[in-house]
């Protein structure tokens, strides 16, 4: 039997992001849920923190930290490209999680199914449109990771030189002694 569910990708469902005309997409299926940004107990800017607007994560090293710049995402790249982050860049994200997170009651699911438009198309996957992971960073900072090692064992080649200098010391002394 034919389905009648309409689907969509994810790229196509993340066009809708605006407080005008919202979309979102929870567990495979896809949600208008425009008229109901104003009445969100949650309030309307997590529910559009969750649609498909451009979402960048930023890792580096230490910390990683998602978020959402629109516009300015391929200056920010270049940028962050050469400060040696890492980037992802997505068009399209999927809102499981965050609605999950937020601990929704029956009630609240119950309400999501009655917003529901169609689903998603099976192949569809976040898309990283720009990745940028590779070795050539890692040797761009050669320099910068040494400073850093150095920072961190600074006093590796104080203990030698002070060792080498107490030795020398009690070798001379044993030396006059004779
Ligand atoms: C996906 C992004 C969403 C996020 C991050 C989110 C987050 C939240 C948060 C933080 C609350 C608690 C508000 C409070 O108690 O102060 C809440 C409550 C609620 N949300 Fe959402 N929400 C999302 C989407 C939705 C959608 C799409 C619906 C329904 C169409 C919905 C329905 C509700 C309802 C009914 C409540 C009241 C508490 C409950 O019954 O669970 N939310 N939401």
């Amino acid at each position: 039997m034919p389905t009648l569910t309409k689907l969509y990708t994810l790229e196509e469902a993340s066009q809708h992001n605006t407080s005008e005309d919202c979309w979102i997409t929870i567990d495979g299926k896809v949600y208008d849920v425009s008229s109901y940004l104003d009445e969100h107990p949650g309030g309307d800017d997590v529910i559009l923190g969750a649609t498909g607007n451009f979402s960048i994560s930023i890792h580096n090293t230490i910390k990683s930290l998602p978020t959402q710049f629109p516009d300015t995402a391929n200056r920010l790249s270049m940028e962050l490209y050469l400060s040696g982050f890492t980037l992802f860049l997505s068009k399209g994200k999927d809102a499981t999680d965050e609605f999950e997170d937020a601990g929704h009651s029956k009630t609240a699911r119950e309400l999501l199914e009655t917003f529901c438009i169609g689903e998603l198309e099976e192949t569809t996957t976040p898309i990283p449109e720009l990745e940028i992971v590779s070795k050539k960073q890692q040797l761009n900072n050669l320099p910068q990771k040494f400073f850093n090692l150095s920072k961190q064992y600074w006093f590796a080649p104080i203990t030698v030189v002070g060792l080498s200098v107490g030795l020398g010391y009690l070798y001379l002394r044993k030396k006059q002694a004779i």
